[in-house]
């Protein structure tokens, strides 16, 4: 027998190859990269195919999503020893053991056997008896035992830090989620919901541009995707399972994989009552191109869109998107608040760059990333591009100011600051004529704060608002 791997002894067994792949992806993400990179090219190295692929996928972005709940088990299963004392490379295995018992269906004896024996091979035979009795003392409770015992322990910080224990959030984030749940019309009792959405990874939403719905259906079928219903519009279809990427429609671009929140707001900016002129609109940060695509989809042939984006490579991917529809979108790359035109626009889409937490369950890694001070860091920014907004649009012209988060400080808080210069019309009533019925009847306007839980979109917020 020749080309044995270095570190074989006779007894010894090889680390599956699906938890290697995880494990060199944890390590990674805690020097810097993005799951979202670092996984397809750790998969690709490994030649890892079909199951294990699939295993491979689900352990490594279920485990960085739940790695805050798995912490605060591990933590009460160590005794005594400090967390920030115990090599990261362990803490990393335990948690793959962790989500492989309390977060997928891994029999207790294989979860265990295979981290254990990762441990033995990747972190040395000491780490591996260390492991071994932790993973024993995690597995003797139940998931739900283990809520439980987070609720009692964690009890005198009050309930924000259970809660955010129990579904693996930083406690910050808790906070900006009640804040604007209140302030949406919903409860601060539906935050658990809303947590627990974005610990589900999210599916895929297609927009039909210039073909049929059931011209996309029927392609989804052909690339043996699982096409079902949107949860919002009727046009929209969802994928089960399956890869988009297969799909003629998304390779041709007469569809486009766009989250329902988002493929609304597109709706919202062109659906939105306008009188007078209504030939000239403007989508000023386009990149990459979702929402210029699906409006151009929607607008009248006499329409133009101006599609303005600050980075050249995102304005790459606007070109791609617009494809189909020639002449009708007209392109422009910069900041978009020296485009200049005053009062020249009829419509007004001013999608601004935010924080990113209202799409958290895309990201897996990305909340423990974010800090409270990100969204603070984006406001004079965002306050920069809504003026610039009202700015380009005509007296009586249609302004959408819209983003991918809910926190109040990013959305309803920057639009109440040019109420003298803008009439805010009411985004839900207007939103409830385009969507299906019932499908918002718990928030309320006059700004429109989608949820994951409620909505299954991405927490996305749009305001409508009529140039005084
Ligand atoms: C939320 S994304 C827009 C998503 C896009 N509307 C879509 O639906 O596909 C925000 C975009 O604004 C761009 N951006 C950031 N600062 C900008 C600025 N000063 N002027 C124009 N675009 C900007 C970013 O590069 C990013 O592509």
């Amino acid at each position: 027998m020749t080309d044995r791997p270095t570190n074989w002894r006779p007894g010894r067994m090889e680390s599956d190859p699906a938890r290697l792949v995880a494990l060199d992806v944890l390590e990674q993400v805690r020097d810097g990269a993005y799951a979202n990179i670092a996984l397809p090219a750790t998969l690709q190295k490994a030649g890892l195919t079909g199951r294990g692929r699939g295993f491979a996928t689900n352990l490594t972005y279920g485990t960085l999503r739940m790695m805050g709940r798995w912490d605060a088990i591990i933590e009460r299963c160590v005794q005594g020893r400090p967390f920030e004392e115990i090599d990261p490379l362990v803490v990393d295995i335990l948690r793959l053991g962790a989500h492989q018992i309390h977060g997928l269906d891994v029999p207790i004896h294989a979860a265990m056997n295979e981290t254990v024996n990762l441990a033995r091979n990747e972190a040395g035979s000491g780490a591996s008896g260390f492991v071994n009795a932790v993973m024993h003392r995690i597995s003797e409770r139940t998931s739900a035992e283990w809520d439980e015992v987070l609720a009692t322990d964690l009890a005198p910080q009050g309930p924000r830090a259970v809660l955010a224990a129990q579904t693996s959030h930083p406690e910050w984030i808790l906070e900006v989620y009640e804040k604007s749940l209140e302030a949406s019309g919903r409860t601060v009792d539906d935050l658990g919901d809303v947590l627990a959405a974005n610990n589900e990874p999210a599916r895929v939403a297609i927009a039909p541009r210039t073909v049929s719905r059931e011209t996309v259906v029927r392609d989804a079928e052909d690339a043996r995707a699982t096409p079902t219903e949107g949860s919002l519009l009727e046009e929209a279809v969802v994928l089960e399972r399956g890869n988009p990427g297969r799909m003629q429609s998304i390779r041709d671009h007469s569809a486009g994989v766009q989250d329902e929140g988002s493929q609304l707001v597109a709706h919202l900016v062109i659906e939105a009552p306008l009188e007078g002129r209504d030939t000239e609109w403007l989508d000023m940060c386009a990149g990459p191109g979702g929402k210029t695509a699906t409006m151009a989809a929607l607008a009248d042939p006499a329409v133009t869109i101006f599609a303005n984006e600050l980075h050249g490579h995102r304005l790459d991917l606007v070109a791609n998107a617009i494809e189909p529809f020639g002449d009708a979108v007209i392109l422009r790359e910069g900041d978009a608040r020296s485009i200049g035109e005053p009062g020249r626009f009829d419509r007004v889409l001013v999608d601004v760059p935010c924080s990113g937490l209202g799409s958290l369950r895309r990201r897996p890694e990305a909340r423990w990333r974010k800090t409270y001070e990100d969204a603070e860091g984006m406001t004079d920014l965002q306050v920069g591009l809504l003026e610039a907004a009202i700015e380009s649009a005509r007296p009586g012209g249609l302004i959408c100011y819209s983003t991918c988060s809910p926190d109040v400080r990013e959305t309803r808080e920057i639009v109440d600051r040019f109420t003298d210069r803008v009439e805010v019309l009411d985004a839900v009533e207007i939103a409830r004529r385009i969507v299906k019925p019932g499908s918002l009847d718990t928030i309320t306007g006059p700004y429109l704060q989608l949820w994951p839980d409620e909505h299954d979109t991405d927490a996305m917020f749009a305001a409508l608002l009529i140039k005084k």
